[in-house]
């Protein structure tokens, strides 16, 4: 075991919120429950509606700081014959827990996230997602997930666990491809959804 893992808290290090960690708060302007979220990105692999190798993750407000989303697994997501491959899952899991930064209206990454895959989950399986956010400790959302196979109170087959770190705008414009960042700032639709997020832009 290296000194770096010892040093942590067992089993989940670096996702379990510190005790000073505050409840998430919904934001007034986030949408209503039931609502669609829709895509933060035309060509992002987990949500893009124009991304053909894409998962088209649909992702939609719960309650609180909660959502649901629907993805079924295609022939082009085997790991194995005839079924998903667990990095496939993992990506389901990362957008969806993704989307609830919708709800916070704050732009966050993944920085962790720990996934346990329960059950193997068969090509044409619709996987029906579930994520909440549990705490929020100053650029640090703590969130969870689950996946149920086949209908909304299936049976489990994928959990994750995962801390999201809030960022600005420049994470994506100082980083990204200047081809794309390009292509999205001159997209008004792509503007609009920034500009969504960023309080003081
Ligand atoms: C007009 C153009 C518009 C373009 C944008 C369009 C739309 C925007 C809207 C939404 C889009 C948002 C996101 C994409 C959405 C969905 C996709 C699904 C989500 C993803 O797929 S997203 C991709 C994968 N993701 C990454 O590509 C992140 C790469 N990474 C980094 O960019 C940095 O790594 C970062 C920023 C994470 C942190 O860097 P940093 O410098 O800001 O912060 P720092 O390192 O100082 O850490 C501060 C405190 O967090 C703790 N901490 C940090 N990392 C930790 C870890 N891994 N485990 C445990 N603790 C950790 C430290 O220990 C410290 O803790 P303490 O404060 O207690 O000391």
């Amino acid at each position: 075991m290296s000194g770096a893992t010892a040093s942590e808290s067992p089993g989940r290090p670096g996702l379990k919120p510190p005790p000073d960690a505050a409840l998430p708060v919904r934001h007034p302007g986030a949408p209503a429950p039931g609502e669609l979220l829709g895509a933060h990105y035309d060509q992002c692999f987990g949500c893009g509606e124009g991304q053909p190798h894409g998962l088209h993750l649909e992702s939609r407000a719960g309650d609180g700081v909660s959502v649901t989303a629907e993805f079924t697994v295609q022939t082009a997501h085997q790991g194995a014959p005839g079924l998903a491959h667990g990095g496939v899952l993992a990506s389901a899991l990362d957008e969806t827990l993704g989307s609830l930064n919708w709800l916070l209206q704050v732009i966050a990454v993944t920085g962790r996230l720990e996934t346990d895959f329960v059950r193997p989950v068969p090509v044409g399986t619709t996987l029906y997602l579930r994520a909440h956010c549990r705490a929020v400790a100053g650029r640090k959302i703590y969130s969870t997930a689950e996946g149920r196979i086949g209908a909304p109170d299936g049976p489990v087959a994928v959990r994750a666990e995962a801390l999201f770190l809030e960022v600005k705008l420049n994470h994506f414009t100082d980083n990204g491809r200047p081809e794309e960042i390009q292509a999205a700032m001159s997209d008004p639709d792509q503007v609009k959804v920034a500009r969504a997020f960023e309080v003081n832009p």
